[in-house]
């Protein structure tokens, strides 16, 4: 890895976080190119503590998150949630909770019917296999469990079954999967699943050998950090993009960076420059250097270089409702460490989802439209349920996630201070079918724990509330999940896009971004395995351009 901070490079990678480090991994398996990754965090890879899987609740907050805040959302009756995204060498890979759950192939085709017809459930597919390595637990617990792995052995995430490798928490995942099984859901057997509802596995990006978290910082930062031909600088706040503009074309010919030590420099960029800041900063910086929204952009004196209202618009998140579940004093219970336990994909009754669709999402809007598609097919879930087990375990906690949310935010800057946060608004529950949504699916969560198979583990749960007083509590209580993502869409332009299908920035000659900005749609569970496939898929496009002679500088 060079030593110094290069005054320029071939491809200039902006955020060395999750996606950003797969990109800078691929792109430099060709000794012939440089890379520099430019991340204004630390790199804290070889600490024990930051990698100790069970020490992620610590670090929201800490050092090592940006700790963003959205404005007073009306749908929380003016609550401010906070939202960490990882300031560290591999990003929110380093700080979150490593839950792995591959996105479902409906919500992946829904990309293709928004306009992006080159991405689609098929063409993703091999990029979510290439990115990780399953360990599954022995044998024999694999043959009991009905657990299934097919391929998944190259990839340099390493992902692996933490819940099942444990026999003393069997007796509960033997319950957990005959309660759900006693209402129509079965266990789904493969890691990739084609069935979408159903419990399944609770699977973690978690080393087999170290028993350590593996991020975006493990294998795929320190193979890149050992070539030759790529340096990571961290402690490098990118400020802005700077761009070579004429009348037929706008070229990114590099950034401008203040380096740990204060000193402020401006490198050059001879192929492209990467943009993969997260999905707060991505659309930040693109403000901050000229592509947004004209009206915007010049009120804050900023010069407009591509005029883009899409930029910051598209926002998308995950909202949570949780309910507390008292325990048994049983022996099965006791020893069991704290932390997720068991997964269930689930679905409203049909009917019931056909009425709220014709309720809430028109036919002729998108992406109403396209939601309402995938909440048609039956084999697509609506929500899905985490079941964890507090410390102690006197108590555990159902928490419900529905799996598309129809809200949209947006960010956008409010000064043109590059360390400012930008402008978060969510806009939680500001489309009517969310709240809906979710209220039947928190009214229905109260019949789990009285589930026949579970009654040995959960006290009885308290009646459910009528479905009025449940949307009541879901303003005053709806946690936001730490998945934001949607605010540079791959989308056609038309539609609010701000990148192309090569996830190029419309307007621009070499500027990519490639993070969770992206996502036009947000995947049905948790999103990072999504983010490596799309950036290891992102790699394989760039490289072809650069063969094909596409990449134009
Ligand atoms: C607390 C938490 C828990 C989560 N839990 C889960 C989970 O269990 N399972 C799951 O699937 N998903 C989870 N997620 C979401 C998932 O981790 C993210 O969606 C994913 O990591 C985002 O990847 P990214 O590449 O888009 O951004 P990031 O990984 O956040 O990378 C962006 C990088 O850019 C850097 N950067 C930003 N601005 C600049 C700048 N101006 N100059 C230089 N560098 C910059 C940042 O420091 C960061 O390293 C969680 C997220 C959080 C925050």
């Amino acid at each position: 890895m060079g030593s110094t901070t290069p005054s320029s490079t071939h491809y200039l990678i902006i955020g060395g976080g999750t996606a950003g480090l797969v990109i800078a991994n691929r792109l430099s398996e060709d000794p012939d190119v440089n890379v520099l990754v430019l991340e204004a965090g630390p790199d804290r890879s070889s600490d024990p503590e930051i990698q100790n899987p069970d020490a992620w609740h610590a670090l929201p907050g800490s050092e090592l998150d940006w700790n963003f805040k959205f404005e007073p959302q009306i749908g929380l009756n003016n609550r401010e949630p906070e939202h960490p995204a990882g300031k560290v060498l591999g990003g929110s890979s380093v700080i979150n909770g490593s839950v792995y759950v591959p996105p479902s192939p409906a919500g992946i085709d829904a990309w293709a019917e928004l306009g992006n017809t080159k991405w689609n459930w098929e063409t993703l597919e091999p990029y979510l296999r290439k990115s990780v390595s399953v360990t599954t637990p022995e044998e024999e617990i694999c043959r009991a469990a009905g657990v299934e792995v097919h391929g998944f052995q190259d990839g340099p995430i390493q992902v692996t079954y933490p819940v099942l490798a444990e026999e003393k928490n069997h007796s509960l995942l033997r319950a957990w999967e005959e309660g759900f099984k006693s209402k129509g859901y079965e266990f789904t057997s493969d890691i990739l699943p084609t069935r979408m509802v159903g419990t399944r596995a609770y699977v973690a990006t978690v080393d087999p050998r170290s028993g350590l978290r593996s991020g975006a910082d493990g294998r795929y930062g320190a193979e890149a950090a050992k070539r030759e031909n790529v340096t990571v600088v961290t402690g490098a706040m990118v400020r802005r993009i700077l761009f070579e503009k004429d009348s037929e074309s706008v070229v990114a010919t590099g950034v401008e960076v203040a380096l740990s030590d204060g000193v402020v420099m401006t490198i050059g960029a001879t192929k492209e420059v990467i943009l993969a800041a997260g999905a707060f900063h991505t659309p930040q910086l693109l403000e901050l250097s000229g592509i947004g929204d004209k009206e915007l952009l010049s009120s804050l004196g900023i010069e407009v270089v591509v005029e883009n209202p899409g930029v910051g618009r598209n926002f998308q998140n995950h909202l949570m409702g949780v309910l507390p579940c008292p325990l048994n004093k049983v022996p099965e219970l006791e020893g069991l460490a704290p932390g997720i336990k068991a997964l269930a994909f689930v679905r409203l009754d049909g009917e019931e989802l056909a009425d709220l669709a014709a309720r809430f999402l028109p036919d002729d809007q998108v992406p109403d439209k396209v939601i309402r598609g995938i909440l048609e097919k039956p084999n697509e879930a609506s929500a899905f349920i985490l079941l964890g087990m507090m410390p102690g375990a006197s108590v555990a906690v159902l928490v419900m996630i529905p799996c598309f949310p129809a809200s949209r935010g947006n960010i956008h800057v409010a000064s043109t201070d590059p360390y400012a946060q930008p402008k978060i608004d969510a806009c939680c529950f500001s489309h009517a079918l969310d709240v809906e949504l979710m209220a039947r699916h928190l009214q229905k969560l109260h019949e789990v724990p009285a589930l026949p198979a579970l009654q040995h583990f959960f006290q009885p749960p308290a009646a459910a509330p009528d479905l009025e007083a449940i949307k009541a509590l879901l303003h005053e209580s709806a946690q936001t999940a730490h998945h934001a993502c949607g605010t540079a869409a791959m989308l056609p332009r038309e539609t609010g896009g701000v990148v192309d299908q090569e996830l190029k920035v419309y307007g621009t000659e070499n500027l990519r971004v490639v993070d969770a900005s992206v996502f036009p749609l947000l995947p049905h569970g948790n999103p990072v395995a999504t983010v490596y496939a799309v950036a290891e898929r992102a790699a394989d496009i760039i490289k072809g351009d650069a063969d094909t002679g596409n990449t134009t500088v």
